[in-house]
């Protein structure tokens, strides 16, 4: 279903706008419960939008985190940017793409964050660790923060006046460090979240600086083992993911007042899976931690007031 790039395929008809839309629909609702649940908090053409991009990004992570991933070399991501040069001359490839093309034209991105994107899931073809954190912040920055700046245009930014009101200029405060933050947040979150499924790919994304500093050894980790050198290393990763959260939180006033409820769900969303981390006693080997469905619900009310009153 979700069509990894077939650069010989001959021309085809493809689908009318409302059914490209309605796929990105669908595959967004499978593949991302909580960022779907997000989406329906927006205006109709907002939720869209961030569907298209969504399913263009899935489609980007498939190529190296997908069941096809084996056969993806560098060839292959260079085949897809030229499929993403293909979509921002406004030519689609597949039934996906028509939404997508749509969006650009509706909300206009720029190329950068979706060629920053590729250049992210490339890291994963040659890499399995990260010396520093510095490291690990470009890897999540390519991967997550992209999102963040891609997402930003749909959302839309708030005209704020500065200076007096017979002045000519207004200026809008770009919120782009903040969209930034809450994508590598939630790229911290996950990986934080999938320390056992990695390792069994053999893949630590933890830095290895961080191992060290809390004599904690890669041998324990691929073993799973849960001690004081663990407990105290996650809790020190969660801080961090915490802080980017933190830094996040200010940029969302900047956003559109229709934006701001959806943004806030969203961010409350993600970041409670690192309370589900703790609650598990930070047991991320055997458990999988997730924020169950009546929960979500009740974060809900509480991201509108923030949204108000924040
Ligand atoms: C509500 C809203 C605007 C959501 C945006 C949804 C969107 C377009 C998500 C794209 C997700 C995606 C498939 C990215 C590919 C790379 C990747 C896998 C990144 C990780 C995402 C989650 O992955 P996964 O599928 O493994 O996760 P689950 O199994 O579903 O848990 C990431 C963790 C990155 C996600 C990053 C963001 C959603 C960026 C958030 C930033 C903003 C919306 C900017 C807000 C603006 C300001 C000013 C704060
Ligand atoms: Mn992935």
């Amino acid at each position: 279903m979700l069509q990894l790039p077939k650069p010989t395929q001959p021309q085809k008809s493809l689908a009318p706008l409302d059914e490209a839309y309605e796929l990105c629909r669908q595959i967004t609702q499978k593949y991302s419960k909580t960022f779907y649940l997000g989406t329906l908090l927006m205006p109709p053409e907002k939720r869209q939008a961030i569907w298209a991009i969504y399913v263009w990004c899935r489609r980007t992570d498939e190529l190296v985190d997908g069941p096809q991933a084996q056969l993806t070399t560098p060839e292959t991501l260079k085949l897809w940017e030229e499929h993403l040069e293909s979509l921002f001359s406004g030519h689609p490839i597949d039934d996906e793409d028509v939404a997508l093309v749509d969006t650009l034209e509706r909300f206009p991105i720029e190329i950068t964050p979706f060629r920053d994107m590729i250049a992210g899931q490339e890291m994963d073809l040659y890499r399995s660790r990260y010396e520093t954190f510095e490291e690990l912040k470009l890897y999540c920055y390519r991967v997550a923060g992209t999102v963040g700046l891609m997402s930003s245009s749909v959302l839309g930014i708030e005209g704020n006046h500065y200076g007096a009101a017979w002045e000519q200029h207004q200026e809008k405060y770009l919120p782009k460090e903040e969209a930034i933050a809450l994508g590598i947040a939630n790229q911290l979150t996950n990986i934080l979240r999938d320390v056992g499924e990695d390792a069994q790919r053999g893949r630590i994304y933890l830095p290895l600086e961080d191992l060290e500093r809390f004599n904690y050894t890669e041998d324990d980790l691929f073993n799973g083992v849960i001690d004081d050198r663990w407990r105290n290393l996650m809790a020190f990763e969660i801080q961090r993911a915490r802080h980017y959260y933190q830094e996040s939180e200010k940029g969302i006033r900047g956003l559109n007042r229709d934006s701001r409820w959806p943004v806030w769900a969203a961010l409350m969303l993600y970041q409670g899976i690192l309370d589900v981390i703790e609650a598990n006693g930070y047991d991320v080997f055997t458990t999988r931690a997730f924020v169950p469905t009546p929960k979500k619900m009740l974060y809900l009310p509480v991201a509108w007031l923030r949204a108000q009153v924040l």
